[in-house]
């Protein structure tokens, strides 16, 4: 990979920066998301492709590849990894895994027909030996759309009580209109400064 990912701990200011990685089904809206959390504004997106190579990785918003950013946010860095959630991909989200404070794993929710492969896919996730220390924020997005579940009902489909020793929260969002992202931020941002301390 080529890329060394340090947990920076400033002396001076106290920031902190965070390795995140956003996954979820492809549609789910993560691009979306991460735009939305970078530049409050929704760009158009397409499908995250392959990862690219590490020389490629720069902020283009219409790059067919994964997208990294850094939000500042509540005194931490944010280095949010946004990778592909198409199923020749997935494979590929391993590579990612080291040091991994938090998942971000983003819910089409109105996408009823494909909730029970986002249960799967977010609890074989969990199981994964290096993402065991890591917290875990649902977004349930989409909310804007006719017939979109809300928390609870995601709460039950991707049986979020099963998770065990690890802290973990759902926010209902909706990334075009920029609604609960930020109060999932400061849930995360919180649970990373409990975790830490
Ligand atoms: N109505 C609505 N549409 C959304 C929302 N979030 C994302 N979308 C749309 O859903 C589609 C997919 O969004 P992306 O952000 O590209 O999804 P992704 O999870 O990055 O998909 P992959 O890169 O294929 O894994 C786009 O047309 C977005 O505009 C939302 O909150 N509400
Ligand atoms: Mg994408």
């Amino acid at each position: 990979m080529g890329i060394v990912f340090t947990r920076l701990f400033s002396s001076v200011f106290g920031n902190r920066e965070a390795r995140i990685l956003v996954l979820g089904l492809d549609n789910a809206g993560k691009t979306t998301i991460l735009y939305r959390l970078q530049m409050g504004e929704v760009v158009s997106t397409i499908p995250s492709g392959f990862p690219a190579p590490d020389s490629l990785i720069f902020f283009l918003p219409f790059a067919i590849g994964f997208n990294v950013e850094t939000v500042q946010y509540n005194n931490i860095k944010f280095q949010v990894w946004d990778l592909g959630g198409q199923t020749s991909i997935r494979p590929y989200w391993r590579c990612y895994f080291p040091n991994t404070q938090a998942i971000i794993y983003v819910v089409d929710s109105s996408d009823t027909d494909r909730l029970v492969t986002a249960k799967e896919e977010f609890h074989a996730i969990l199981e994964e030996d290096e993402l065991k220390g890591a917290v875990v924020l649902v977004y349930a997005n989409k909310q804007d759309l006719p017939g979109a579940l809300d928390d609870a009902a995601i709460t039950e489909s991707l049986e979020l009580h099963k998770i065990k020793s690890r802290q973990w929260a759902i926010f209902k969002t909706s990334a075009i209109k920029g609604e609960g992202l930020f109060e999932g931020l400061d849930w995360l941002s919180n649970a990373l400064k409990s975790k830490s301390s």
